[in-house]
């Protein structure tokens, strides 16, 4: 009887895998680089791409391993109705350079709604890749200059998408969320667990 393929997860992130330990899925971590992508698709889709560019890249380093290889992809996207005719809605603000653009970034968070897409990829043994992306909506209050000055100080922002972290000091710059709180995190459990299962890894106890 062959094993079962091993689970590969392709993220250095720490949250990520702590993430995924909650689902109980015995797992290892592989990292790879991937070229940043520059494709003229919306935030959703580039959110995908690059969790499957994630997952191929690791693949190209296990060549012949049996292994389902998990990889997921978080983008922040401004989406303020307000900023329509600025044509800065869709706009995506990856990682901060430095806690300037950090506080550049959460000028432009403070007072509106922007978008958070977490795209996850999940490359099975024979080369089969399902994926998805889960979309949360994340309003922040308005914030002061002594605010923003105070958060990108601390520097929670700067390995972020968006330039900040929900699950840390940045709770207090929100005001609500729309949808997955640990899509925002960048792992979005109820996505990751419906394609384990649909690649037949049992979660939870259920396959
Ligand atoms: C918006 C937001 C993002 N993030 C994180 C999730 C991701 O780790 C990161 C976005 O960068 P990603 O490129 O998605 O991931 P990563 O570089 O951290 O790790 P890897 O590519 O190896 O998987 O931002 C938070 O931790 N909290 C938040 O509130």
């Amino acid at each position: 009887m062959a094993s079962p393929p091993e689970l590969i997860l392709a993220s250095g992130s720490p949250r990520r895998r702590e993430l995924l330990t909650h689902l109980g899925v015995p797992f290892r971590v592989m990292t790879s680089d991937i070229p940043e992508i520059s494709v003229h698709d919306g935030p959703a889709e580039v959110a995908r791409d690059l969790a499957e560019q994630k997952a191929r890249a690791v693949r190209a380093l296990l060549p012949g391993v049996n292994a389902h290889i998990l990889a997921a992809d978080t983008l922040v996207a401004l989406h303020d109705p307000a900023l329509q005719d600025s044509g800065q809605s869709g706009t995506i603000l990856g990682k901060p350079i430095s806690t300037e653009q950090n506080a550049e970034y959460l000028h432009r968070l403070s007072g509106r709604t922007h978008r958070v897409y977490s795209g996850v990829a999940l490359l099975g043994p024979a080369g089969e890749l399902h994926s998805g992306v889960e979309m949360t909506e994340v309003s922040f209050r308005s914030l002061s200059e002594s605010e923003i000055q105070h958060y990108a100080r601390s520097g929670e922002g700067l390995d972020k998408a968006g330039g900040y972290g929900i699950q840390g000091l940045g709770m207090a710059l929100v005001a609500r969320i729309g949808g997955d709180y640990s899509s925002v995190v960048g792992f979005p459990l109820t996505l990751v667990i419906s394609l384990l299962r649909g690649a037949g890894v049992s979660v939870w106890g259920q396959a």
